[in-house]
């Protein structure tokens, strides 16, 4: 293995990538990913690969050559381009007998949830999940009962494509889209290997390791607490004292107590809390075999850096390998533990770092697993495929391969001073009922939620300037359907899991496709149905339609009168 030493040191939490990621080393070549060993159920996606290096074009499902249920993707996402969706799939909200709903005329009351709360059956789109069984995957009986018992019995796409490669102990990047089912795509063949659910062969090893054996990162305490509930509830009740949350705004004495008293086998927080806790020497990770980024590109962000810096140079670090003077330095270290990167989202510069990283790492995402060093730059291209001139208006990859298929897109325009009234408008039209909105900033969240409340609309507000329990308190509410409206900024952008979410607002458009994409995956998950429908004002209709041919889906224009949605004529993609 070659190995260029010099760059590596010389790249340590270098910038890269116009999104503010930081890499550390650049160019390190890495064996290929042996075949019939790690991906023999791939073969095509591997011939695939090998075409994408060939054309140096972006990587797809579709130049994958993925065949069978990828074809489903590939014909829910062909509209794309420009021609206007089935119309099977815009019935959904737009082919809607008239209501006879007027803003002014309709009594407050009536936009009052229908008590008592009942939680509708949520259809799943059965096509998201995989033909394999958990079984087939290797996963241990125990694991697998204790799957059952909380009603999970097949694993999506992306489980079934992870699984085995991280069995197989290789650093793999996975991307899928938002609600696919990523956190088990990591955390099920991690509990294979470590903890009371584990497979037989590894019970021996138990003696020789102690200590944490996975640390799992994630760029916000809710995401975080999500990911600790979802351990919590695969370890059972009898052993969720083995996963930790150390997430910041927590009391953190009492985590430092809990890792000395409940000796936890793994922990999720978020880079400053670990960190800290980790600086002042109470939390021992040297051991640890796995390591994983959730969120991975917000995590390599500029605002992490120094936080991520000491998780990547002391998690899975053996007390005596060689300090980072050593002749190999940081990837000594590294080839301690396994990396896992983890979002829907994976610019290029976070392939760049795994490549750095780690070992034969694989980009795994739903129907294909390739070697990252087959990966090339993308160029940027446009929606239908022409060489592009104009880089503002190319399609952003990362955020086109982030939206789940089962989305409709729609966006109206108003005066910034009706824009919550458009908001009730629209809530009525799509008889949503659990509904995200979002803002970009902290201040009007609590405006708006007075306004909703004042007409009788459920509404309550979430953002990081509240404490860590009326953070939670609101989440649980929400979810538990006592309020039809959460009005919020970008902290809950990423990650949030609400799978009874049937509508995201923009009342302030997102920054950019990638923030449009990760806002956007709050609803349709696991396949379900969603609408988002960003509110602008008419000036910002233009970046509505440039957004559009970024991503390649189509963002319908629309209005909202009489009590229903009124889909204008589809706009030609420019
Ligand atoms: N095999 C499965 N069977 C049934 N439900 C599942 C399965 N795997 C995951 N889920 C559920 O699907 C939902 C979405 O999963 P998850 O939050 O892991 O998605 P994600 O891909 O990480 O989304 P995001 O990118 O937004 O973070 C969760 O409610 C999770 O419990």
């Amino acid at each position: 293995m070659r190995l260029i030493i010099g760059q590596v040191h010389r790249n340590v939490l270098a910038l890269a990538s116009s999104r503010s990621c930081f890499v550390v080393g650049d160019h390190l070549p890495f064996r290929m990913l042996s075949l019939p060993r790690a991906a023999g159920f791939h073969q095509s996606a591997w011939r695939g690969s090998q075409a994408v290096e060939d054309s140096g074009s972006a990587l797809t499902l579709a130049n994958l050559e993925v065949q069978s249920k990828a074809d489903y993707v590939k014909k829910e996402r062909a509209p794309r381009t420009g021609g206007p969706r089935p119309s099977s799939r815009d019935s959904s909200f737009a082919v809607k007998p008239k209501k006879t709903y007027s803003p002014n005329l309709k009594p407050a009351k009536s936009d009052l949830p229908k008590s008592p709360v009942v939680k509708k059956k949520l259809k799943i789109d059965e096509a998201l999940f995989s033909a394999s069984s958990f079984e087939e995957l290797g996963l241990p009986p125990l694991l697998i009962d204790r799957l059952n018992k909380e009603g999970l019995t097949s694993p999506t796409e992306v489980q079934s494509a992870s699984i085995p490669v991280i069995s197989q102990r290789h650093d793999v990047v996975i991307q899928s889209y938002t609600g696919s089912g990523k956190t088990l795509a990591y955390l099920l063949p991690i509990l294979s290997e470590i903890g009371p659910l584990k497979r037989a062969g590894e019970q021996g090893n138990s003696e020789k390791r102690s200590g944490i054996e996975a640390v799992v990162v994630a760029p916000s305490r809710e995401l975080g607490m999500q990911i600790v509930r979802e351990v919590e509830k695969i370890l059972g009740p009898d052993d969720k004292r083995l996963v930790q949350q150390l997430v910041g705004g927590a009391n953190r004495s009492r985590q430092e107590e809990a890792l000395k008293k409940n000796k936890p086998i793994i922990v999720v927080g978020t880079p400053g809390r670990i960190s800290e806790i980790s600086a002042a020497g109470k939390l021992q990770t040297h051991n640890c075999r796995f390591l994983v980024l959730d969120e991975v590109d917000q995590l390599l962000s500029f605002n992490y850096r120094e936080d991520m810096h000491r998780v990547l140079e002391h998690v899975g670090r053996r007390s005596g390998t060689s300090s980072s003077s050593g002749i190999l330095g940081p990837l000594a270290r590294r080839s301690e533990r396994q990396t896992i990167l983890v979002s829907a989202t994976i610019p290029f510069s976070v392939i760049r770092a795994a490549r750095s990283w780690g070992h034969d790492p694989v980009l795994v995402r739903a129907k294909s697993v390739v070697p990252l060093d087959s990966i090339a730059v993308p160029r940027p291209m446009l929606s239908q495929g022409e060489p592009n001139t104009d880089p503002a208006m190319s399609v952003n990859q990362a955020a086109v391969d982030s939206l789940p298929p089962s989305l409709d897109h729609y966006y109206c325009t108003s005066k910034a001073q009706h824009k919550v009234d458009t908001l009730r408008r629209c809530i009525h039209a799509l008889e949503a009922q659990t509904v995200i909105a979002f803002m970009n900033n902290t201040k009007p969240l609590k405006d708006v939620v007075f306004k909703l409340e004042a007409r009788g609309m459920k509404a309550i507000e979430l953002h990081g300037d509240l404490g860590k329990l009326a953070r939670s308190t609101v989440l649980k509410k929400f979810k538990a359907g006592e309020f039809r409206v959460l009005v919020t900024n970008e902290l809950s952008a990423r990650g949030l899991d609400v799978p009874e979410c049937d509508l995201v607002i923009n009342l302030d458009l997102p920054t950019d496709s990638t923030h449009y994409a990760h806002r956007a995956g709050r609803t349709g998950r696991l396949g379900r149905k969603g609408a988002v429908v960003s509110i602008c004002e008419e000036s910002e209709a233009f970046i509505m339609r440039k957004m559009r041919k970024q991503l390649g889906v189509p963002i319908k224009p629309c209005d909202f009168t009489e009590g229903q949605i009124n889909v204008h004529k589809e706009e030609d993609v420019e």
